[in-house]
């Protein structure tokens, strides 16, 4: 079921060769170096002094001579693989070479977080979080990180070393695999590097003569990188071994004794076997492969002629001093580039694919049995009778071969039935899976819709505050203007009140001068002489009809204050009761009716002032009267004095009562002062109680404000799946540098990306 892009050609080992510097010790024994580097990179000639003496060409993928940069190694030797894996292939990359070579230098780096000095593994681990940043958002990814060795043929896990004796198995979805071996989720290369120092910790390394920090084991470092894609929900996995083999010595040269030399020869004895593998894959002859000889081999078992890209990187010594390992370890490479390998992109089909595969095999089926049906119609047309097809027959006629034909087709449809099984299972853990996601997915819509009405509830409010607060302000503003109006409204009164006190005034100072002129007349009267001359009661007369005049005029002018006081009134009551201030209306009211009652009052003194003056003109007609009969005698006439008298009395009275009038109007003048005063202060206080009013709507505002907030803040963080931060569950990193299900994201990470898209060939070391 592999398609095109499953085969791309099987892809033989890549084997690259890398010579280190001389080292000091070696210096010192010979600072020559007896190898070559021709400039197509792909060669190197080893001017040997052993065998025949003539110089060894060896052809590699390619040649790093001994001033190549880790960079340069990293990108020709090992990106193509890790690129492979975030394809879904499996890919392997490892060194071997003789011990002190440089296989720890090239795969780990003296320094894990020198960007120039790092070797392979951390610039893999770097090239992996670069691509799921880089990746499309639908692909989710997860990687994990396991790290073991093999050292005296047990598997040790690096990450937890209570389990020293893991065990290999092998199955068709996972190919071979360490049984039980930890595998650690990790979110970036700090991760990463904080494993890797673990386990390089719990490693085996010990000193020899040749090299101080010499690894006694091999040491296995894997990386799976599996994806999701979460349009179609197809799988792709894909697993990066990088394999630092423990170095091949000759125990003389090392000095290896006691464990030292136990180790030695067990390291030996697994890079034998290794050998032998490698042999066994290329002589063309061998049929059986001895990949569970050891447990180096079984590992490496898919890395080796199996289902991965694998780089063999042979590391070697430019000495003289080391030529006999260095020509052993150039034609280990040597066979070892005729592997042959057959990666294949580790991929579950999705439910989609597998139905079109079906709907495809059915109409081979129907296309095969139309073919078949037009057979017999040719054989029937030409007479041919159709064979007698009688399955227990053929079994007694079939030969051997047949037989063995038809077992090897019962295995492949056996096959295809386990295949399908497997797919089956693998389809319901998968809906399984998909209907847990679905369901999580759904709470998460249910919180957001909970969320957005909440939000559309405060947004609500928030408007309708708005709204209550402009009306406020427009009613803070009416309300000035009414105290604006109300004050113009008091000033007016006040002119009209004082207008009223000079018309008093005035009406006072004629009364006074009626008084005078009364008395003059009661004078006369008492002295029983009439001293008023015709002309004189004329001008009395006169008089009189000015004072009425004048009192008619004073009447007329009342009546048009009232008119105004009437025509204000009404205004501001009906301003007042815009703003439901029925007090203040009543208060007016009742100002307006004391008011209407003192000018009632005040024409009834004006009407008794007027019956006084026709009293008066009775007096001055009996004055006539008592002119004529002046002769007949005092009594008359005092009787005529008594009743002027007594009106004179009546005038002195109403006098008295204008006075207290006018008194009570000063009263009611200083009443209605207060009562402005008492507006102005409702006023005052309405307009603080607004001022307090709008302070709690801002603090409402600057609540609602926060909340809203909070809300986006709740908006923009993803709720997680599962329990939390523990780094050994299930998680995964969305591609696209998106934040991962526990927020973790990868940027910043790539320190060693920054420095390669710089030139990242212009470094040596
Ligand atoms: N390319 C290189 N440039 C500079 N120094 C190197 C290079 N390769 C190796 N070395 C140095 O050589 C010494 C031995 O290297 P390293 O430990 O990597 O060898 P090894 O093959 O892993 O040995 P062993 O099999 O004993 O573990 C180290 O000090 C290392 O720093």
């Amino acid at each position: 079921m592999e398609d095109q892009e499953d085969d791309p050609g099987a892809g033989n080992v890549r084997v690259l060769c890398r010579f280190r510097p001389l080292n000091e010790k070696e210096k010192q024994m010979s600072d020559n170096m007896n190898i070559e580097f021709p400039s197509d990179n792909k060669t190197v000639v080893v001017n040997q002094h052993m065998e025949s003496g003539e110089p060894l060409k060896f052809n590699f993928d390619y040649v790093f001579s001994p001033r190549a940069a880790q960079v340069t190694v990293y990108e020709i030797a090992a990106r193509p693989i890790v690129e492979a894996v975030m394809q879904g292939f499996n890919g392997t990359v490892f060194a071997y070479g003789q011990t002190s070579s440089g296989k720890t230098f090239t795969m780990t780096g003296p320094d894990l977080e020198d960007p120039t000095m790092m070797g392979i593994i951390p610039r893999m681990v770097s090239t992996v979080f670069y691509q799921i940043e880089n990746a499309d958002e639908h692909i989710e990814f997860q990687v994990k990180v396991s790290y073991c060795e093999i050292y005296l043929e047990k598997i040790k896990d690096l990450l937890d070393p209570t389990k020293n004796n893991l065990k290999v198995h092998e199955d068709r979805a996972r190919g071979v695999y360490i049984a039980d071996l930890t595998e650690k989720s990790v979110y970036n290369q700090d991760d990463v590097y904080e494993l890797m120092k673990i386990g390089t910790a719990n490693r085996e390394v010990g000193a020899t003569n040749m090299n101080a920090g010499s690894s006694r084991s091999h040491a296995i470092f894997i990386l799976t990188v599996t994806q999701t894609n979460s349009q179609d929900f197809s799988t792709k996995v894909g697993k990066l071994y990088l394999v630092d083999l423990a170095g091949s010595e000759k125990v003389g040269k090392t000095g290896a004794a006691g464990k030292r030399l136990e180790e030695a020869k067990n390291i030996n004895k697994s890079l034998t076997m290794l050998g032998l593998v490698i042999t066994s894959l290329t002589d063309g002859k061998s049929t059986h492969i001895p990949y569970r000889d050891s447990k180096l081999t079984r590992v490496l078992q898919d890395s080796l002629g199996g289902n991965s890209k694998t780089a063999l990187i042979v590391t070697c010594s430019p000495s003289p001093y080391n030529e006999a390992e260095t020509i052993s370890t150039l034609r280990f490479g040597i066979r070892a580039k005729s592997i042959k390998n057959k990666p294949k992109i580790n991929r579950e089909y999705t439910v989609a694919e597998l139905k079109l595969m079906l709907a495809k095999a059915k109409e081979e089926i129907i296309k095969r049995e139309r073919t078949i049906r037009m057979l017999e119609k040719a054989l029937e047309k030409n007479n041919i009778p159709l064979p007698n097809i009688n399955l227990s027959l053929e079994e007694e006629k079939s030969s051997d071969e047949e037989v063995e034909e038809e077992k090897a087709t019962n295995a492949e449809y056996l096959e295809v039935i386990a295949e399908l099984e497997d797919t089956r299972t693998k389809l319901s853990e998968e809906i399984a899976i998909k209907a847990k996601m679905k369901q999580d997915n759904d709470k998460f819509i249910d919180e957001i819709e909970e969320a957005r009405i909440e939000y559309e509830n405060l947004l609500k409010m928030y408007n309708e505050l708005g709204a209550r607060i402009e009306e406020m302000e427009e009613s803070i503003k009416e309300k000035d203007d009414l105290i604006e109006k109300l004050v113009v409204t008091k000033e007016s009164l006040e002119s009209i009140v004082d207008g009223f006190n000079n018309h008093q005034l005035e009406l006072e100072q004629a009364l006074t001068s009626k008084d005078v002129e009364i008395n003059q007349l009661k004078i006369d009267l008492k002295m029983s002489k009439p001293t008023i001359s015709n002309d004189q009661l004329t001008a009395l007369q006169s008089r009189l009809q000015e004072t009425q005049e004048e009192n008619h005029r004073l009447e007329q002018e009342i009546e048009a204050l009232q008119k105004r006081a009437y025509s204000a009134l009404p205004k501001q009551a009906q301003n007042i009761e815009q703003f439901k201030e029925e007090a203040l209306k009543k208060e007016r009211d009742k100002w307006n009716d004391e008011k209407r009652k003192l000018i009632r009052e005040l024409q009834i003194r004006v009407e008794t002032i007027a019956k006084l003056e026709d009293e008066l003109d009775d007096a001055k007609h009996n004055y006539k009267a008592l002119e004529s009969t002046l002769s007949e005698g005092e009594r008359t006439l005092k009787k005529k004095s008594d009743i002027l008298e007594r009106n004179l009395e009546q005038l002195t009275l109403m006098y008295h009562q204008l006075v207290s009038e006018k008194s009570k109007w000063t009263v009611e003048k200083k009443v209605s002062d207060r009562k402005n005063q008492r507006l102005t202060e409702k006023a005052k206080a309405l307009e603080d109680q607004i001022k307090s009013e709008r302070q709690r709507f801002e603090q409402l505002d600057f609540q609602l404000k926060n909340v809203s907030e909070e809300l986006e803040e709740r908006k923009s963080v993803r709720p997680t799946i599962g329990n939390g931060p523990a780094r050994n569950i299930r998680k995964t990193i969305r591609g696209g540098g998106a934040k991962g299900a526990d927020g973790s994201s990868t940027p910043g990470h790539n320190r060693y990306f920054s420095m390669v898209n710089e030139n990242p060939f212009e470094r040596n070391n």
